[in-house]
C-alpha cells in the first residue's frame, strides 16, 4: 500500500467511526422523542394530543442555521436535520399529510420540505377536498398554494377559508424552479406544451422567445402536463418540476425557463391546531368591516398604533352581497404576544367579523 493508499484508508476509517458515533447519537435523539411523546399522551386532554409541534421544530431549525460552521451549507444540514426530525416524529405518531396533488407536484414538493419524507402523503384533487380530508381527521394537516410572488394569490385557497374551522399552522416557501420537459431532444420539434395556467404565466416571455408558435395547452397541474408529455407521442413537452421530471422519468430539455429567477410559491400547513410562540411569527385574519366611508382606515389604524408590521392584504367579495369584501390580512407576530393581542382586541371593535385563521412560525428555510 503506498502513502495516498494508506491515507485513503485511514480517512475512511475515520468516517466509518464518526458514522457509528452519528447513528448512536442519532438513536439516543429518537429515544429522547419517543420519552417526549409518552409526556404528551399524559397530559393530553380530551384524547387530543398534539405530537407535530411547529414551534419548537421551527426553533430547532433556526439554531442550526444560526450555529452551522461548514463546510456543509445551513441550508443543506437543516435539510438533514429535518430529516431526522421527521423519522422522530413518525416514531411518536406516523402523520398523514394530505395536499393538492396529484403526486409530482409543487405542493407535494413543500409539503416534503416541510415534514420530511418519514410521513404518508395523501395527493387530493382539489383545494376544498385537501381542507376536507383534514376536517374529517382522515389526514392529521395539509398543504395547498396560497400565493406565488410573480402570478399572485390562490383566490380557492382563501375563499375556502370562509367556511372552514381549521387553523393555519405553519407555512413553507418553495423557490419554483420550471423545466421544459420532454423525451424529444430536439427542441425545434416541440410542437405543444402542457401546463398548469399559473406556470404557463410564470413562463411567458421564455416560450414567447424560445417557442412563439408551439402550442400552449392549460391542464389541471404540472403534474399532469408531465403525465402527459411521457406519454403522447410526437413533438410533445411539459413545463413541470424536478419532483414531476422524476416522477415520470421525463429529461429536462431545458431548465430553469421561469420569467423571475425568484419565483417562489408560499404554501399553508392547515390543521386543528393553534401552535404557541416560536420567538419569529406569523398571524393570518380575516376580517369585514361594515360598507362605509373610512372603514379600512379604521381596520389598519390598531395596527398602526401598536406597531404591527403587515406583510399582505387581500380583498375577496364576502358572497354575502354585492360588492360586500372581506380582506386576508397577515401580520407579524403571533397572537399571544401583548402587542399583538391588544391590536386584535381593538380590531374585533371596529370589524364586523374578525377570525383569526392562525398564528404560526414563520418559514424557515
Ligand atoms: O420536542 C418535541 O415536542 C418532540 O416531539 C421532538 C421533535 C424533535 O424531533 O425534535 C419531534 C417532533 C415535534 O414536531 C418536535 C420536535
Amino acid at each position: 500500500m503506498n502513502d495516498e493508499q494508506q491515507q485513503l484508508e485511514d480517512i475512511r476509517q475515520r468516517i466509518d467511526a464518526l458514522d457509528q458515533e452519528l447513528q448512536t447519537l442519532i438513536n439516543e435523539r429518537a429515544r429522547c422523542a419517543q420519552a417526549v411523546a409518552h409526556i404528551k399522551e399524559r397530559s393530553g386532554t380530551g384524547g387530543k394530543v398534539f405530537f407535530y409541534r411547529p414551534e419548537r421544530e421551527a426553533q430547532v431549525l433556526r439554531r442550526i442555521l444560526d450555529r452551522n460552521a461548514g463546510p456543509l451549507s445551513a441550508e443543506e444540514v437543516a435539510r438533514l436535520f429535518r430529516e431526522i426530525m421527521s423519522a422522530c416524529l413518525a416514531l411518536e405518531q406516523p402523520m398523514k399529510i394530505a395536499y393538492l396533488g396529484p403526486e409530482g407536484t409543487f405542493t407535494q414538493a413543500a409539503a416534503l420540505k416541510h415534514f420530511g419524507h418519514s410521513v404518508i402523503s395523501v395527493p387530493l384533487g382539489a383545494i376544498d377536498e385537501v381542507f376536507r380530508e383534514v376536517e374529517s381527521g382522515n389526514a392529521h394537516y395539509g398543504v395547498v398554494p396560497v400565493e406565488n410572488s410573480t402570478e399572485g394569490v390562490v383566490n380557492h385557497t382563501l375563499d375556502t377559508f370562509m367556511n372552514s374551522p381549521l387553523q393555519i399552522c405553519g407555512e413553507v416557501e418553495q423557490r419554483i424552479h420550471h423545466h421544459l420537459l420532454s423525451r424529444e431532444p430536439d427542441i425545434d420539434r416541440i410542437r405543444r406544451v402542457y401546463s398548469h395556467q399559473q406556470s404557463l404565466a410564470q413562463c411567458r416571455e421564455w416560450l414567447d422567445a424560445h417557442l412563439p408558435r408551439v402550442e400552449r395547452i392549460d391542464v389541471s397541474s404540472n403534474a399532469e402536463a408531465a403525465r402527459r408529455a411521457a406519454v403522447e407521442e410526437g413533438g410533445v413537452a411539459a413545463i413541470a418540476g424536478d419532483l414531476a421530471a422524476e416522477r415520470y422519468e421525463l429529461p429536462a430539455l431545458v431548465r430553469n425557463i421561469e420569467d423571475e429567477p425568484d419565483n417562489t410559491t408560499r404554501f399553508l400547513i392547515i390543521g386543528k391546531q393553534s401552535p404557541g410562540p416560536s420567538g419569529k411569527d406569523k398571524t393570518s385574519l380575516l376580517i369585514s368591516a361594515p360598507n362605509k366611508p373610512g372603514a379600512l382606515y379604521r381596520l389598519l389604524d390598531p395596527l398602526f398604533r401598536h406597531q404591527i408590521s403587515m406583510t399582505r392584504i387581500e380583498s375577496r367579495p364576502s358572497r354575502r352581497g354585492m360588492w360586500d369584501y372581506v380582506f386576508f390580512i397577515d401580520i407579524l407576530g403571533h397572537a399571544e404576544d401583548a402587542q399583538v393581542a391588544k391590536a386584535l382586541g381593538e380590531l374585533d371593535e371596529v370589524s364586523t367579523l374578525l377570525k383569526v385563521l392562525g398564528s404560526y412560525p414563520m418559514a424557515v428555510m
